[in-house]
């Protein structure tokens, strides 16, 4: 049980402005809270949280404000449970007040006592104060890099993206045109200087990476099933439309229409969405059958698994980009090469700098995106020629399959950290978060992972690009590096000194009937029909779950004796998780 010496006030005094501090009244605001506190802790917990935590807040309030921050009009985001369960807000179409985080709740805890303290009042704080957790973003070592694109590159947004904690700013070459990147390039600079603080540029060669060009009009729907032409532009007006998907006739896509045959795949969008070539009419023109649809919108990515087409390392795109990424001043601190698959790739970009004369001090670090099998099996070459390195998840999870990514990630980071480069994470961190203010746990996960892994640095791609949080998105990825490196010290390395980065590419394992991590899916409307039931075993669920928070009008007595009817004989284990 806590104690009234243990509400720490200290702690969050700490984060006042001087002149607020010196003249808070600690002592009588203890006695406040103290009492408040007790009344509402009836159970006598180990600590005071959740709702009675909050009613404890808001009663110690003018109501006034405790009202406003109900509805949240102060934008503080409060614990979703309490608020549950408090309020009756969020639920059911209501408005939602949303979210938590320590950070978060700190900072709200933080504005009360600003609060009161301009209304005469005492201080107030809380027992989650507590917690020793690290809120100093001054302190935090793993960097945040965000791509900028149309959500965030506003005169307005770069400030703002900067104060939420963005390290780096990535500017994708893929997305150059227009003088985007001309105009946006000294706002970095100039925003870096104004708010004080170190601001690092990374500039991403697009690499023969094969892509589908523009859209004549809005997001081309693909609808599964049906047939459509893909072919290269006939002219600069040979844009993506219903029927029709298009790709510029560059040197490596040309060489890629060409080598394509019929049967084989190709994934778009990091592979959301398949075609399959049905026909081909000639080397410039094929007909491809939706097999997975989605809606295609401008330059996403295409990979072609089954085909190997041979090309330089640096495409005359990326050779113009680079020679633009180098001329700036000052210089860009990193430039990555995509795609590249040995160190002879890199090589290709110090020529550049060597052609252009760019002094040793001015040259940006060499940072080779990690997204093919060949370069798992050529690692010790890139690195050789490299000073960074990016776990590029997107493509890897197409190159390599999806399920390969997490133990390739590993043996990159811990190979690279011992060569002692810098190392970046990417690609669908925080990818929920194009849509929601807020993180999925598995994607808190995922960050903190990859700080425990290693990683220097995490990445945002559309979430900063073109999503509707980047600024959330980037104070996602800080919160959680923060939190995770004040406790990775208690975990053990998990790759074992002496481990090659190619045993992320030896044969798969396919045989699902050797698998022993067992599979628990959660029953619901959109999965106990008895249609659905037996594709749930065949996909491999192996336990079901019925979650009595959701029974009633004998749906469970329904499911129940479907589940054993289909089970019978295909099934190890079937059992309810009640
Ligand atoms: N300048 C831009 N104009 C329009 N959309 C953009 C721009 N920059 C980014 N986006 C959008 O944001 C998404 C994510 O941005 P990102 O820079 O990571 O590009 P990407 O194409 O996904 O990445 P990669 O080059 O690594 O394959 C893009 O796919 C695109 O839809
Ligand atoms: C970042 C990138 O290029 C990828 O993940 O594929």
């Amino acid at each position: 049980m806590y104690q009234r010496e243990d509400i720490n006030v200290g702690k969050l005094l700490k984060r006042l402005p001087k002149a607020v501090r010196s003249k808070v009244q600690a002592k009588e605001f203890l006695d406040e809270c103290w009492t408040i506190f007790k009344k509402y802790d009836a159970f006598q917990s180990e600590k005071l949280e959740g709702c009675n935590l909050w009613k404890a807040l808001l009663e110690a309030l003018p109501e006034a404000f405790s009202q406003a921050i109900l509805k949240n009009q102060y934008g503080w985001s409060l614990q979703q449970d309490s608020v549950y369960a408090f309020t009756g807000c969020g639920r059911d179409g209501e408005p939602a007040v949303s979210l938590i985080k320590f950070p978060e709740y700190v900072k709200f805890t933080l504005a009360l006592i600003l609060h009161k303290y301009s209304a005469n009042a005492n201080v107030l704080d809380c027992k989650m104060a507590l917690k020793p957790q690290e809120l100093d973003h001054s302190k935090r070592k793993t960097k945040v890099v965000a791509s900028l694109g149309p959500a965030s590159w506003s005169e307005e947004m770069i400030p703002k993206m900067i104060e939420a904690g963005t390290d780096i700013f990535r500017l994708n070459c893929s997305h150059r045109r227009g003088g985007d990147f001309e105009r946006v390039y000294p706002l970095i600079r100039k925003y870096s200087k104004m708010l004080g603080r170190r601001v690092e540029v990374l500039g991403d060669l697009q690499g023969p990476k094969f892509r589908v060009g523009e859209l004549e009009g809005e997001p081309v729907p693909l609808k599964e099933g049906e047939v459509v032409e893909f072919g290269i532009c006939k002219d600069d007006n040979d844009l993506i439309k219903p029927g029709r998907i298009t790709m510029k006739p560059t040197t490596e896509q040309l060489a890629l229409v060409k080598a394509c045959k019929v049967g084989i795949d190709l994934l778009i969008e990091d592979g959301i969405m398949k075609v399959n070539v049905v026909e081909k009419i000639s080397d410039t023109e094929l007909k491809v059958k939706i097999i997975r649809g989605g809606k295609l919108k401008a330059r996403k990515g295409v990979n072609v698994p089954d085909c190997e087409i041979d090309c330089a390392a640096l495409t005359t795109k990326d050779i113009e980009d680079a020679e633009y990424l180098l001329q700036l001043d000052p210089p860009v601190e990193y430039i990555c090469v995509s795609f590249a698959q040995k160190g002879q790739d890199l090589q290709e970009l110090i020529d550049i700098m060597d052609r252009l004369k760019v002094p040793a001090d001015k040259r940006p670090k060499i940072c080779p995106k990690i997204e093919k099998p060949q370069a798992l099996t050529n690692i010790e070459g890139i690195i050789e020629k490299s000073q960074a390195l990016m776990v590029a998840r997107g493509d890897l999870g197409v190159e390599l399959e999806l399920e390969r990514v997490p133990f390739a990630q590993k043996l990159l980071i811990a190979r690279a950290k011992k060569a002692g480069l810098f190392v970046i994470n990417a690609t669908q961190m925080v990818e929920s978060m194009i849509e929601n203010p807020v993180p999925t746990r598995s994607e808190v996960c995922d960050l903190q992972n990859a700080v425990f892994d290693g990683a220097d640095a995490v990445m945002l791609s559309g979430e900063a690009a073109s999503g509707k949080f980047p600024c959330e998105a980037v104070m996602a990825e800080a919160d959680a590096a923060l939190e995770a490196e004040a406790v990775r010290d208690f975990l053990k390395p998990q790759v074992p000194d002496g481990t090659v980065v190619d045993e992320a590419n030896k044969p798969q394992e396919l045989d699902d009937s050797k698998r022993q991590t067992q599979v628990v899916a959660s029953l619901g409307p959109a999965s106990w029909s008895e249609e659905m039931i037996p594709k749930m075993i065949a996909s491999g669920t192996n336990i079901f779950r019925l979650n009595c928070s959701h029974r009633r009008g004998g749906d469970f007595e329904r499911v129940y004796p479907l589940i054993r009817k289909y089970a019978k004989g295909s099934m190890p284990l079937v059992g309810s998780k009640i």
